[in-house]
C-alpha cells in the first residue's frame, strides 16, 4: 500500500487526476473502474480540463462504474448514470457504447449481476479502479457485514449510508434502500486501485482500513492486501492514522 497525504482536497484531486491520466496516456485503451460520490468530482474536473487542453484522449477507453441504485430510473438526477453523464462523460470523448453501469432497473437482478461480471471479463478486466470510501468504510456499496460478496450483487444499504446519501435527495425516504454493486472480488481483481478520501468525516474509516488487519466490518481494509493499491487522502482524513 502506498499512501499520499496531501495538504487539501484540491491536491488530492490533482494527484489522482495525474495518476488516472498517466494510465490513459500509457494505455489508451485502458479499462477504468469509476466511482460516484462527491469525493471524485474534483478529480473528474481536472481530467476534463486536461482533455480540453488536448492532453488526454478517452476515445479508446472503456469504463465500468462500481454501482447503481436499484429501481431508480436513470433519468432521475440522483441515479449514478445521471451523475456520471453530468459530471464526466458529457464533457469528454469517451464513446457511449464503452460506458457501463449496472442496470438498476433490471427485471432480473441475478442475470444483470452475472452479465456485469462477464462484461468486465470480456473487456479484459479493469486496469485501474478508482474508489471513494463511505463513512463506515464501505467501498462501492459493499457495506460492513459478517460476509462480503465476491461478485457483483444486490445489496441492502445501511441506515448510515442512506442518511449520508440523503443530502442529494429531497427527503431521506426518497433514497433507494438497495443498490447493485460490484463485489469485493470484482474490485480486488483490478490491476491497480486508487482510493481517494478527504475530510475529517473519513478519518475513522481511514484509520480502520490501514491498521494492518482485514475485517469484514471495515470493507475497505481488504485493500491492504492488494498488490498495487494507492491511497490519496488529505491531512484531515489522515489525522487518526497511527
Ligand atoms: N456508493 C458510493 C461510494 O462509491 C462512495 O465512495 C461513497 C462516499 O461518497 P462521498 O465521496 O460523497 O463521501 O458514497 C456512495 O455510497
Amino acid at each position: 500500500m502506498k499512501i499520499y497525504i496531501e495538504e487539501n482536497y484540491e491536491k488530492v484531486s490533482k494527484r489522482a487526476a495525474l495518476i488516472m491520466a498517466s494510465q490513459v496516456v500509457l494505455k489508451p485503451d485502458s479499462v477504468l473502474g469509476l466511482a460516484t460520490g462527491s469525493t471524485p468530482i474534483g478529480m473528474y474536473e481536472e481530467l476534463i480540463a486536461m482533455y480540453k487542453r488536448g492532453e488526454i484522449d478517452f476515445s479508446n477507453v472503456t469504463t465500468f462504474n462500481l454501482d447503481e441504485y436499484y429501481k431508480l430510473p436513470i433519468e432521475n438526477e440522483n441515479s449514478y448514470y445521471s451523475f456520471m453523464m453530468n459530471t464526466l462523460f458529457n464533457h469528454i470523448n469517451v464513446k457511449k457504447e464503452n460506458i457501463h453501469l449496472p442496470n438498476g432497473m433490471t427485471e432480473s437482478v441475478e442475470e444483470e449481476c452475472k452479465n456485469y461480471e462477464e462484461k468486465i471479463k470480456k473487456a479484459g478486466g479493469i486496469d485501474m479502479q478508482l474508489l471513494g470510501i463511505g463513512g463506515n468504510a464501505h467501498i462501492g456499496f459493499n457495506e460492513p457485514a459478517d460476509k462480503l460478496s465476491v461478485d457483483t450483487n444486490i445489496v441492502d444499504l445501511t441506515q448510515k449510508t442512506i442518511k449520508d446519501n440523503s443530502r442529494f435527495f429531497d427527503n431521506e425516504e426518497d433514497v433507494p434502500k438497495k443498490a447493485i454493486s460490484m463485489g469485493i472480488g470484482s474490485i480486488m481483481k483490478a490491476k491497480k486501485i486508487i482510493l481517494l478520501a478527504s475530510g475529517e468525516g473519513k478519518a475513522e474509516a481511514i484509520r480502520d482500513m490501514t491498521n494492518g488487519y482485514i475485517n469484514t466490518q471495515v470493507p475497505a481494509s481488504i485493500l491492504q492486501a492488494h498488490p498495487d493499491f494507492t491511497l490519496i487522502i488529505d491531512k484531515d482524513a489522515a489525522k487518526l492514522i497511527k
